[in-house]
This record gives C-alpha cells, sequence and structure tokens, in this order.
C-alpha cells in the first residue's frame, strides 16, 4: 500500500491531503482512496465520515458502489477507502474533454434531431445524452435523499 504515494501511473486524482488511486480487489479494477501522510486530522476524519456515510448508504446503479475499507493501521491515521471505480473518471473532466465534439439536437426549444448517422463511429456526446445522465443523476440524488432523513449525521 505504501507504493500508493509512489506509482504515479495509478493516480486518478490527488489533492492537497487526498488522494484516489486505481487498485484491484478479487481481480476487478477499483478506486482506493486515502489521505495523504502530511494531511490535517481534520481531513482524515473527513475520510472518516465519508466512510461512514458509504458505508450506510447501500447499493443503487446510480451511486458508486462502496466495496470496502481497511482499517487496519487507522491508529496510525491510515485508512484505504475502496471503491467502484469510475472509469471515465469525474464527470466535470469528462463534459469538458468532450465540449469540442458535443452534438447538440436541441435549437429554439425544438428538437431538430433525434440520433446520429450511423457513420459516426466515433462516440460523441449528443442531447440525448445529456437527458439520460441527467436521468441517472437525479435518481441517485433521489436514493440518497431518501437514505439521508434516516441518517442522523
Ligand atoms: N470511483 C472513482 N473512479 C474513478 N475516479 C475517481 C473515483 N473517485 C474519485 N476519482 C477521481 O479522483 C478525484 C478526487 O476524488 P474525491 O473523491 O477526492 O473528490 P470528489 O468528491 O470526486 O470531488 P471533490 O474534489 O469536488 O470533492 C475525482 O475528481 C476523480 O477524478
Amino acid at each position: 500500500m505504501d507504493s500508493l504515494f509512489t506509482d504515479k501511473t495509478s493516480i486518478l486524482g490527488k489533492g492537497a491531503f487526498g488522494l484516489v488511486v486505481r487498485g484491484k480487489y478479487l481481480g476487478d479494477p477499483v478506486a482506493v482512496k486515502t489521505t495523504l501522510p502530511n494531511a490535517e486530522v481534520s481531513y482524515f476524519k473527513a475520510l472518516l465520515s465519508e466512510l461512514k456515510v458509504m458505508a450506510y448508504i447501500g447499493s443503487h446503479p446510480n451511486v458508486v458502489h462502496f466495496i470496502g475499507a481497511v482499517t487496519n493501521r487507522i491508529k496510525e491515521r491510515i485508512v484505504y477507502v475502496i471503491v467502484e471505480l469510475s472509469p471515465l473518471g469525474n464527470l466535470e473532466s469528462f463534459l469538458k474533454s468532450h465540449r469540442t465534439t458535443y452534438v447538440n439536437f436541441v435549437v429554439n426549444n425544438k428538437i431538430v434531431k433525434t440520433e446520429l448517422p450511423y457513420v459516426n463511429v466515433i462516440k460523441r456526446v449528443t442531447t440525448l445524452d445529456f437527458v439520460n445522465w441527467c436521468h441517472q443523476i437525479a435518481s441517485g440524488m433521489e436514493y440518497l435523499s431518501k437514505k439521508k432523513v434516516l441518517m442522523k449525521l
């Protein structure tokens, strides 16, 4: 696990105090979240809170699935939270990197297209994807909000 901090090829995300890396669990790719060795205690506590929430939330198709956590070194303030890997990373970066190839199906509040011609071999993001993603996000949020009512944070 200490190689987490040296192996740059597997880094999915890194902040001033947190690190998310690609890993494997039972042969499947996963994301492993931890705090950096220099992290302030408040960041470690935030990760523990996140772990507590994730363990409580349970499973929903539109919420990143919690797999488990490595807590045997918790007294040294080292914890690894293991979650499902989102192969395309975070939505904001994905949208930004696809901005130039986006195909708009709506002009002046009217649907002008509903699909792309078959010749488009490269997958392009369209308005239909946006509608789909909005529905998925809303569905995940609805599940979380129902859970929140039941959880005392
Ligand atoms: N399950 C995952 N699969 C793939 N990449 C991930 C996963 N979780 C996090 N990442 C990557 O690591 C970055 C940091 O993740 P982290 O969970 O610390 O922050 P966040 O909650 O996604 O966003 P914020 O930085 O706004 O808190 C994400 O922006 C994403 O690029």
